[in-house]
């Protein structure tokens, strides 16, 4: 095989407000079935990548569930396979990951013993498709030290949560401005990165050395001019889910058709891990348009351009419209729920009102159910 991949999922972040007070980023819920990090790790597994590293610190325990087992992904194989990388106090560190590439260095051995040339890093925290091979065979011919995947920034599309960067003709990147307060230039980074296994660890090691932990700005930025980092162009859905508008838009993108057959009906598909529920039930009285009902659900009232994860309860009189209701959620009668995003396993008492004025809500109610 050419490639190992890398996937960073160890971030935490507070533009998510409560959603990640108990999970990862990449442990976030989409489209009804999915965690975030399925994409990812089935981009790596349709890419025939066969051996992943999934580097996880905050809120581990949330992204160690999902990934107990790597045959949702196709990797239960004897050679290769999933790995699950929790900082590790050892005789030589006791530290948690300082950054990306602190989270890296702390894993070096795994690309040490690795045999395959090139390394794939991506990030758990986005939604795309890739076939990482194209990638691949435009780094080689590019005969790049590093490959950054880019894209334009979609119009309204905030700037400062990126990584912004210049190409000249050749795409090779003259300018790389990491999360500007005023944004210079419109063509954004994913995070997702090609280079060589050797040149990775070299620069890894001469990092840690220095006492320097971040893959962007200690790497990327520090050597744009000594080595040469070349830019992907992709035009394709690609979006980073990390901060609670963009997690609610990105869920909401999966309500449009084309979205949703790109990614579940046009071949290669989604992976993830399965549940083994009942089918959602529609009771008489229930109207449902525009909208995702997960697998467990019960549904009564009416739901409108929403995406219902796994065993939500809507109870009878209910209106839920432009909302993201997580798994395990009650919903009494004759409530009333817009523009939100309602927590996982809330309880949500008869005749209670909840809408997003200003924005996307987010409710987070006292569990019911489970404090008996
Ligand atoms: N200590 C740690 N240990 C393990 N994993 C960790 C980690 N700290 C962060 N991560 C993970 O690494 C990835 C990158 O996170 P960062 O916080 O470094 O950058 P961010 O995602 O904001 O921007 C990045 O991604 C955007 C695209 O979304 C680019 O535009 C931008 O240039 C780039 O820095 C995320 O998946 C995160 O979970």
């Amino acid at each position: 095989m050419r490639a190992v991949g890398i996937i960073l999922a160890g971030g935490n972040s507070n533009k998510m407000r409560e959603l990640t007070n108990k999970r990862a980023v990449a442990a976030m819920p989409i489209a009804g079935s999915y965690r975030a990090i399925d994409f990812a790790l089935s981009n790596m597994s349709n890419s025939h990548i066969q051996k992943v590293a999934v580097l996880t610190q905050y809120n581990a325990r949330s992204l160690n569930e999902h990934l107990n087992s790597s045959k949702w992904w196709d990797f239960g194989r004897k050679q290769g396979g999933l790995y699950v990388f929790t900082p590790t106090i050892t005789a030589d560190n006791g530290y948690w990951y300082r950054g990306t590439a602190d989270a890296i260095y702390q894993n070096l051995d795994f690309l040490r013993k690795c045999h395959e040339p090139y390394v794939i890093i991506t990030s758990g925290d986005a939604v795309y498709k890739m076939d990482y091979n194209k990638v691949l065979e435009y780094h080689i011919a590019k005969k790049a030290d590093i490959t950054i995947v880019c894209r334009d920034l979609a119009p309204g599309e905030d700037a400062t949560r990126f990584g912004t960067l210049k190409m000249d003709e050749t795409m090779r990147i003259e300018e790389f401005e990491e999360k500007p307060m005023m944004a210079a230039y419109n063509t954004i980074s994913t995070g997702i990165y090609i280079i060589r296994r050797h040149q990775l660890i070299d620069l890894i090691e001469h990092c840690a050395e220095e006492e320097r932990h971040d893959f962007v700005t200690d790497i990327l930025i520090r050597y744009k001019n000594l080595k040469k980092i070349y830019g992907y162009k992709i035009k394709d859905y690609w979006s980073n889910i990390a901060t609670v508008d963009a997690y609610y838009k990105t869920n909401m993108d999966f309500l449009k058709p084309g979205v949703r057959d790109y990614f579940f009906k046009q071949y290669p598909g989604i992976y993830s891990k399965v549940s083994d529920l009942p089918p959602a039930k529609y009771n008489p009285g229930a109207v449902v348009k525009n909208s995702l009902v997960a697998s467990g659900s019960i549904i009564n009232g009416t739901v409108e351009n929403s995406v219902l994860f796994k065993k939500t309860f809507v109870g009878n009189n209910c209106v839920i419209k432009n909302s993201i209701i997580l798994n395990d959620v009650y919903l009494g009668d004759n409530t009333y729920i817009e523009n939100c995003i309602v927590e996982s396993r809330d309880t949500i008492r008869a005749n209670t009102r909840h809408v997003g004025e200003n924005g996307v809500k987010i409710v987070v109610e006292k569990n019911e159910r489970y404090a008996l």
